[in-house]
């Protein structure tokens, strides 16, 4: 049968939570097998008490029955202690375990999906969740498994002392318990709410951090302050909502806790003057009551706690749910290569689209041969990046195919693909690190020398000189301690140090100064049989490619060299002229 929309939810975080749990089954036998035990050893000190009382008042000797208490609480202490340690130990094992696998898939997700998300998002499910999963763990399954032995033993225990007592405390107990639990479904929605919102703060928050130096300079700083910390109160005020209902909904209880011990004792103490109970029975029912009340608070917080964790996983669950990139897109077979030898990557009526009547490419064709260069061309949106993105296989086409060595693309693995193309993007990725992580990203084992030659290659020997850390240089969160024509040298050298077939460039030298740009045009031409395709707004930069693609919306419009192109393509000519160039 259907539940509803949380219970759906929370039966999928079970079902997901599961697998993970069983991993660590071993240890939570044993958790479980410790929590009987201080169960056990809580419980045996109402009767320790019964009987320190019961022997004193007959006025006998009590030193055995106190050291065995003292005992007792003594290996109560280090079972507590043990358990303890084992039980976060556990907890950070199994999360550990979410966010191995979650991370996994985050970094493997197909290209379109990153379009789709905010980096936010995806950020808060590695945080927040996975924490949420700490605590359901540890205080919403261990604790409430130790709370619900305890419960259970008090309540025999009384049992065996006073029946009719039991039954009384019971009822008024289970009226307020049964309140608390209708409420805490409220508290389980508005804590998923409030999951959601502390994402959204986490979003605003990256939004606002990654552009710092632009918003600053648009005098944006206030407003986007004001955006986030509307964000950050917004999240108070779900955090205030579910505060208000969670303290609401623990109140029946404690009435109804309340109200059991007022009654115990008023009934227990006419029924002690009544000879029907001694005075150490009664003392020990009083304990055994609040060996019942203690725990049932936790539990009533570990089932909010492991409702939270539930959510979450859920949360973590929709991730892991997703395709990676390779299941998204995975290799078909192709047949045999066409024995085109001298064409490298050929592109036929190649058509895609990025959102439904959004940007894309229409009818795409063109070849690239063996040891050449290639660039494209056209006003910006024409599909020059997106040529690159498809041969990259960051997207797959709708219509057509695109063939390496005769091979459609399709017929290779991301990996094989990737790992004969270079490819330096347009906006020039430096990761945090190193200098020398940063040129090596595909090569990571290479020669320092060979890491110094890429750096001379790009004329960036300066930055390993600037100081004693060499290679080892920090270049900043994103490259902010770098130069944008630096930050763009940089990917350049990263494209050109590992030895591939095919050099995909996008705008190479946007960002560089005339002297670089000319000392680079030569980096980054075809040769010792590398192909090159390279797309450009400068035409300078392109101008000896042996074969030039001219694109406006998405279509290829002109294809020749140079003198060809500005003899008969109006559209190149009329960006030759504005470059000065025709
Ligand atoms: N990830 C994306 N999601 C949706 N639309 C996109 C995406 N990337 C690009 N587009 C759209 O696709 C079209 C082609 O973009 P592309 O980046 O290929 O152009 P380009 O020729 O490289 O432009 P530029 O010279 O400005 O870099 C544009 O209309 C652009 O808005």
């Amino acid at each position: 049968m259907a539940g509803t929309p949380t219970q759906e939810r929370h039966r999928a975080g079970v079902v997901h939570l599961a697998p993970y749990v069983r991993e660590h089954r071993g240890a939570f036998t044993v958790l479980i097998a410790l929590s009987l035990l201080a169960s056990a050893t809580a419980l045996v000190q109402p009767w320790a008490v019964t009987q320190v009382v019961d022997t004193g008042v007959a006025g006998r000797p009590v030193t055995g029955v106190v050291l065995v208490l003292v005992a007792v609480s003594v290996g109560d202490l280090v079972l507590a202690a043990v358990q303890q340690y084992l039980l976060q130990r556990t907890a950070h094992g199994l999360v550990l375990g979410v966010r191995e696998r979650l991370l996994h898939k985050i970094l493997r997700l197909p290209v379109r999906e990153y379009d789709q998300r905010t980096m936010g998002d995806l950020v808060s499910r590695v945080g927040a969740d996975t924490t949420a999963i700490h605590w359901a763990v540890t205080a919403g399954l261990v604790e409430a498994a130790a709370a619900g032995f305890m419960v259970v033993g008090a309540v025999v225990l009384a049992f065996l002392i006073d029946p009719l007592l039991v039954a009384l405390t019971l009822g008024l107990m289970l009226t307020g318990i049964v309140g608390a639990f209708l409420l805490m479904r409220t508290v389980q929605d508005l804590a998923r709410v409030e999951q959601d919102e502390f994402a959204q703060l986490t979003a605003a928050t990256l939004r606002s951090l990654t552009a710092i130096r632009t918003i600053r300079a648009c005098g944006a700083t206030d407003r986007e302050t004001d955006v986030v910390t509307g964000r950050a109160r917004m999240t108070y005020a779900a955090g205030i909502h579910t505060a208000k209902v969670a303290a609401a909904s623990l109140q029946p209880a404690s009435a109804a806790f309340k109200a059991a011990n007022i009654v115990v004792l008023c009934v227990g103490a006419f029924k002690v003057a009544d000879g029907q109970l001694t005075l150490g029975q009664l003392v020990s029912f009083i304990l055994y009551v609040n060996l019942i009340i203690g725990p049932f608070q936790v539990l009533v917080s570990s089932w909010s706690r492991l409702q939270q964790g539930l959510g979450a996983m859920q949360r973590i669950a929709e991730v892991e749910a997703l395709p990676t990139e390779a299941q998204a897109s995975p290799v078909v077979p192709s047949p045999a290569p066409r024995a085109e030898d001298e064409v490298l990557v050929a592109l036929r009526g190649v058509s895609f689209e990025y959102t439904r009547g959004g940007g894309g490419l229409r009818d795409v064709s063109f070849d690239v041969r063996r040891g050449s260069t290639v660039a494209l061309v056209g006003p910006s949106g024409a599909g020059k990046s997106t040529v690159l993105a498809l041969i990259e296989r960051f997207y797959e086409p709708g219509v057509g195919a695109i063939a390496l060595e005769g091979t459609d693309v399709r017929a290779l693995s991301h990996d094989e693909l990737r790992s004969r193309i270079a490819y330096a993007e347009q906006d020039p990725a430096v990761l945090e690190g190193t200098l020398r992580s940063n040129v090596a990203l595909a090569a990571p084992d290479v020669h320092d020398d060979v890491v110094r030659e890429a750096l001379a290659g790009v004329n960036l020997s300066g930055l390993e000189e600037r100081s004693d850390d060499g290679l080892d240089v920090q270049v900043g969160e994103r490259g902010t301690r770098l130069s944008g024509g630096e930050k763009q040298r940089l990917t350049i050298a990263r494209a050109l140090l590992p030895v591939r077939d095919l050099l995909l460039l996008d705008e190479p030298t946007a960002q560089l100064d005339p002297a670089n740009e000319d000392q680079l045009r030569d980096a980054i031409r075809a040769r010792d049989g590398r192909t090159v395709v390279v797309a450009a707004h400068r035409l300078s930069t392109v101008m000896d490619a042996d074969q030039i693609v001219v694109m406006q919306d998405g279509a290829v419009v002109a294809t020749g060299n140079h003198d060809e192109l500005v003899a008969s393509c109006p559209l190149y000519l009329s960006m030759a002229q504005a470059q000065r160039l025709a």
